[in-house]
């Protein structure tokens, strides 16, 4: 078995980093085989006023997965990592591939990233809460939900630390090893609060850490979460403490973050900000901070 091949099923947008065009590379750059399943193949990201392309429906994705199976492929894949999605029937049929993958491999990682909305602002159907929180979160090894997708799963605000703990717990009561929300406000509008949860074998408490990360620039960046996802698989998969994994994470993020910022066209007269075409994370650009993260920030804690 190839010990580092990950099956991706995410968006594909034919311009700009979102979904399987953020995760693919560096993934590879980290040394992953990556077979990729595009759940829609749009023009763009849902942020750009046209939206034209595919939605691959339920049927379509039992029918190119069921050639894996019938060639024996499925068995090859040390992980399996889940994003966006557009339907909902398609998002259901998820779970027989978590199943058959597992039933070939037991060993396979499922990394369940419930791309769902941002801000409090779906850009998926309002159906997908459920369709997450019944039968794919308790399938899953690790999660990765931002602030927003990890209190609609668990349906607890999160004003403090405590309730984001609480939320973690709820994941661990799912079946879920890793946790992570990857930023939350909880300290105020010019940083990010990540909170990370794993359970230990034979350990009564999970181990539990936080890190704060300064907000880089004044517009939000498109692709963090699925870039997110990307890298904490591959550094957790290389590091045997999922906190190390998260500052190797966010080093890699920041610095992508801060080469995407670093060129942005100055904000207008009018003081329109930059469009959605300028913010395009330079993945293919920061190479190097993927192979090799800086790390400047440390992960606390938290007993
Ligand atoms: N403005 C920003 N400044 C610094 N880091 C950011 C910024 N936006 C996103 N990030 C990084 O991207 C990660 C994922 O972003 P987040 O907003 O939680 O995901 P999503 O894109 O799913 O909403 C965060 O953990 C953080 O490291
Ligand atoms: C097609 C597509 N894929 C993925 C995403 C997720 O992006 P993010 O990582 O910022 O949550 C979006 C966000 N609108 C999207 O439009």
């Amino acid at each position: 078995m190839a010990e580092k091949r990950v099956l991706s099923i995410q968006s594909h947008v034919v311009h700009g980093y979102v979904g399987n065009k953020c995760a693919t590379f560096p993934l590879q750059v980290l040394g992953f085989d990556v077979d990729t399943i595009n759940s829609v193949q749009l023009c763009n990201h849902t942020g750009y006023k046209h939206v034209k392309g595919q939605r691959m429906n339920d049927s379509e994705l039992e029918e190119v997965f069921s050639g894996l199976v019938l060639n024996d492929l499925h068995g090859l894949y040390s992980h399996l990592l889940t994003g966006y999605i557009g339907t909902p029937e398609f998002l259901r049929k998820i779970t027989d591939v978590v199943k058959t993958l597992k039933k070939a491999n037991p060993k396979v990682v499922y990394f369940c990233d419930p791309v769902m909305g941002d801000n409090g602002r779906f850009y998926v159907p309002e159906s997908f809460v459920e369709i997450y929180r019944d039968e794919l979160i308790p399938l899953a090894d690790i999660v990765s939900p931002n602030q927003f997708e990890a209190e609609l799963l668990s349906g607890k605000k999160i004003v403090t630390e405590k309730d984001a703990w609480d939320v973690l717990d709820w994941f661990h009561q799912h079946g879920v090893k890793i946790a992570v929300i990857s930023s939350t406000s909880v300290r105020g509008p010019d940083n990010l609060l990540a909170f990370l949860s794993e359970l230990l074998p034979e350990e009564s408490k999970p181990r539990r850490s936080t890190l704060l990360m300064p907000k880089i620039g004044s517009v939000n960046f498109t692709g963090t979460g699925d870039l997110f996802a990307a890298l904490f698989l591959a550094h957790t998969n290389a590091n045997s403490n999922a906190s190390v994994a998260l500052e190797k994470t966010v080093a890699s993020l920041q610095a992508i973050i801060r080469n995407t910022s670093n060129r942005l066209p100055p904000v207008s007269q009018s003081g329109e900000k930059p469009g959605f075409v300028h913010r395009e994370l330079r993945i293919v650009q920061s190479k190097k901070d993927i192979e090799d993260p800086e790390v400047l920030i440390k992960a606390s804690a938290h007993s």
